[in-house]
């Protein structure tokens, strides 16, 4: 019902624009400003974590850094952050979530970039990221970096739905309009981020259904076997 209602929408994605003195500062690799420990750069390991609104990323994001001790990065929130700040971003982010597109690549690998490089952590959860292959490739070319792997929570569409209608945070973007909008872009820009990380080998599809613990136990494994191969 909502794939029908929405197919009609137009998804346009910004292209991206890496100024001059962003790439100048960005393009030479990660680790660029990365936090030293003790003398050492650690390499950072990233997980993206993927799904449709409401799919349930967020809450097992938090379950994941409470087990596993990662920082959490959420594009969604760090774009809000921004949206309220004083900044010359936040009338084009506050317009473009409530329309529930995608803000310019280059503005949201910024933010995640900023808060690697003063994070003491080099274990990052980014969630909501990325969105498009735009996102993939700006966060490849800012950050020079790929994700260890990628969490897919899949969700059927009316259980999305049904949970970003009960979210009540205050959202500008969590009403049935947008909602139609963002599954729109989810499908059209977001479902081929996921194929190429699955013929990548990197993905790890999640079945969103159940009690919130019920997934974690999908999770737990995923990220038991990373700790193993990391040791
Ligand atoms: N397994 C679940 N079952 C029911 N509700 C859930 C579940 N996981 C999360 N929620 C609730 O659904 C809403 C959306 O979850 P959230 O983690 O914010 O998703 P996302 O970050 O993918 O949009 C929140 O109100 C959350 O409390
Ligand atoms: N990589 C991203 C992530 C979010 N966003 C914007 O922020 C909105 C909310 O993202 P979010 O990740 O907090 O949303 P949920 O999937 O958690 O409901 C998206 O609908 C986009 O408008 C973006 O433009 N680019
Ligand atoms: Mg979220």
């Amino acid at each position: 019902m909502w794939r029908r209602a929405t197919l009609f929408l137009r998804v346009l994605e910004p292209p991206i624009h890496i100024n001059a003195s962003l790439s100048q500062t960005f393009t030479t690799g990660f680790p660029f400003h990365f936090q030293e420990k003790d003398g050492i750069c650690p390499k950072p390991l990233i997980t993206f974590v993927l799904g449709g609104p409401g799919s349930g990323k967020g809450t097992q994001c938090g379950k994941i850094v409470e087990t596993f001790g990662f920082k959490h990065l959420s594009a969604g929130d760090l774009l809000r952050r921004e949206m309220v700040s004083d900044s010359e971003y936040g009338s084009m982010i506050m317009n473009t979530i409530g329309e529930g597109r995608i803000v310019p690549s280059e503005v949201t690998v910024k933010l995640i970039l900023r808060e690697m490089e003063s994070s003491d952590n080099h274990k990052f959860l980014i969630d909501g990221f990325p969105r498009s292959q735009e996102n993939r490739i700006a966060f490849e070319q800012i950050i020079g970096a790929e994700p260890h792997m990628v969490l897919f929570f899949d969700c059927p569409e009316e259980e999305m739905v049904k949970r970003v209608l009960s979210r009540n945070q205050g959202r500008i973007d969590d009403n049935i309009n947008t909602i139609k909008n963002r599954l729109q872009v989810f499908e059209s820009l977001n479902l081929p981020v996921i194929d190429y990380y699955a013929k990548k080998g990197k993905l790890y599809r999640i079945n969103a259904v159940g009690t919130v613990d019920e997934i974690f136990e999908h999770v737990r494994p995923v990220f038991e076997a990373c700790e193993h191969e990391a040791r």
